[in-house]
């Protein structure tokens, strides 16, 4: 799957950006960026839902825009919404969606039972939509979108509504889908969730910012990480924000992270300096970035450069 070139305009607003995107078949691609950042409207052009304003996608042999209603047919779309039928049973809004695909009748049946096994939900299967947990509704839309059995699946921010063990059962589906040959698009503001795809892709306004394998994008990452263990988390911080060459500093606990730009030669060296200096004390050591530091820096190099293209 590929994309070039791919933007879409919303009267003056970019919501994608020129981008291109090169998609493996048979894995989990994520796309990760705050709210607003385009990954709906990404994805959805990919799998033709949206006519891009300029650029291209050939996705499983097709083209898009040309070919979106071919495509159509090949996709399971799932959105954070829940967005079957509260007042039917599990069973009866499988068969409903069964019907809307085009399965033959004599299929149905057996596909609807293969569903309920294979998403947990054969308990729940004579109960109203609307009474399952948050968990279970959202294994039934997944059941639903992939019914058909779609080469591609796109899930739009899938897991915002569900606890920490349910989203790990969700995971577990995704990869075994992959397993089977199913490509999945799933877009994300989870960080932890982002970590378990395949490959990502970073986006921030609209454009791409970085993309690879998440240990790649972090063993890559353009800048030093300094952790700073320290019982006074708050001080610690307002001395090193506003810092020249320190980028950003986030509290994850106790801990801090500081991203130090990659010109300075020791970054932990900066840091020690700066917390004597203010009086704080705190153990300083320089670690392995994790994704959040990689968004972190490609979102500040983005903005860098945004301010660039508007200075020129
Ligand atoms: N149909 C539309 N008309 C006008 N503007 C739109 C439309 N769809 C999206 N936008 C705008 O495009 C930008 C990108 O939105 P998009 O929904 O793609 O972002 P997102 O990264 O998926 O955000 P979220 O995480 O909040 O879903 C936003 O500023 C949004 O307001």
């Amino acid at each position: 799957m590929k994309a070039s070139g791919l933007t879409k305009q919303f009267g003056d607003l970019t919501a994608v950006d020129d981008v291109d995107l090169e998609i493996p078949e048979a894995k989990i691609y994520g796309f990760l960026g705050p709210n607003g950042s385009g990954k709906s409207t990404l994805i959805r052009m990919l799998c033709g839902l949206l006519t891009p304003s300029a650029g291209e996608v050939e996705v499983l042999g097709l083209r898009v825009p040309g070919q979106a209603e071919e495509l159509k047919r090949s996709i399971g779309y799932m959105t954070q919404k829940f967005s079957l039928y509260e007042d039917l049973t599990v069973t009866e809004n499988l068969r409903f969606l069964g019907t809307v695909y085009n399965i033959p009748r004599s299929e149905i049946k057996q596909r609807v039972n293969d569903a309920l096994e294979e998403y947990w939900l054969t308990e729940q299967r004579s109960q109203f939509a609307g009474t399952l947990s948050g968990g279970q509704k959202q294994r039934l839309a997944l059941a639903g979108a992939t019914l058909h059995r779609p080469r591609l699946l796109i899930l739009d921010e899938p897991t915002s509504a569900v606890d920490p063990q349910s989203r790990r059962d969700f995971w577990d589906i995704l990869f075994s889908l992959a397993e089977q040959d199913t490509t999945v698009l799933v877009s994300s503001h989870y960080m932890d969730e982002a970590e378990r795809c395949h490959n990502l892709a970073i986006l921030d306004r609209g454009r791409l910012v970085a993309q690879g394998r998440p240990r790649d994008l972090v063993r890559d990452i353009n800048a030093g990480v300094i952790e700073i263990m320290t019982s006074s988390p708050r001080a610690a911080r307002d001395c090193l924000e506003g810092t020249d060459g320190i980028h950003s500093v986030a509290q994850l606990g106790t801990r801090l992270h500081a991203i130090v730009a990659k010109d300075i030669e020791d970054p932990a060296k900066l840091v020690r300096e700066q917390l004597e200096e203010a009086d704080v004390e705190g153990e300083v050591e320089k670690v392995t970035a994790n994704l959040e530091d990689v968004f972190v820096v490609a979102t500040r190099l983005n903005s860098e450069q945004s301010e660039e293209d508007h200075a020129a």
